[in-house]
């Protein structure tokens, strides 16, 4: 039933919400603020777990995995995740140790988008993680397997959807310790 899912799928709204304003002429020299920025709005706006993120991951023939998972942390060292070293993904970043991360805030019409190597965190880092979950949470993995690792972002967009389509995205690149900073219209 081709027809009846394509004419299902077209039915159902996308892209609906509100923008709130974003003055792309104002943005900060670096990703990490403007993000917890967006965050905050997105918290006060209602946003139902903004800290849900799809993570992506490369198996060691190149072909891509993705899974949503539980942002920790953000800050200038990068953006913070857990799992198990034994998961499909725990595999996968030890063979080829770099993601993407994305979210996607309703009805903000925001997304934001990581990508960068991925290093794991100092193991009292990952320990204090574990602890912090619930007992059942602890209880249903091996202490030794549990494991935070970082994002550490070469490259960060911020796209801002708008209602008319004339959608605005702020790349953020790094160039060399710094970052370069550039807004683009599509
Ligand atoms: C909203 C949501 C949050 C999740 N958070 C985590 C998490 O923080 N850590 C984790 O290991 N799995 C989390 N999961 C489960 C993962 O999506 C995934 O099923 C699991 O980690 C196995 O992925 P893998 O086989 O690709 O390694 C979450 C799932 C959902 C739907």
């Amino acid at each position: 039933m081709t027809h009846a899912t394509r004419a299902l799928l077209g039915s159902i709204p996308a892209l609906t919400g509100s923008p709130p304003a974003f003055r792309a002429g104002e943005l900060p020299t670096e990703p990490v603020g403007l993000f917890l920025t967006w965050l905050e709005v997105a918290l006060a706006a209602g946003v139902e777990e903004p800290r849900t993120v799809a993570l992506s991951t490369v198996d060691a023939g190149g072909v891509p995995d993705s899974r949503m998972l539980i942002l920790k942390d953000v800050d200038s060292r990068g953006w913070a995740f857990a799992s198990t070293a034994s998961s499909r993904k725990g595999q996968q970043l030890s063979v080829c140790p770099a993601a993407a991360l994305t979210v996607w805030w309703q009805p903000l019409m925001r997304s934001v988008r990581v990508r960068g190597p991925v290093v794991e965190a100092p193991r009292g880092e990952s320990v204090a993680d574990l602890q912090a979950r619930s007992p059942a949470a602890q209880a249903s993995v091996d202490a030794d397997d549990w494991t935070l690792w970082r994002v550490v972002p070469n490259r960060v967009e911020f796209w801002q959807g708008s209602p008319d389509r004339a959608h605005t995205r702020a790349v953020y690149v790094t160039e060399g310790s710094a970052w370069r900073v550039s807004v683009a219209q599509d």
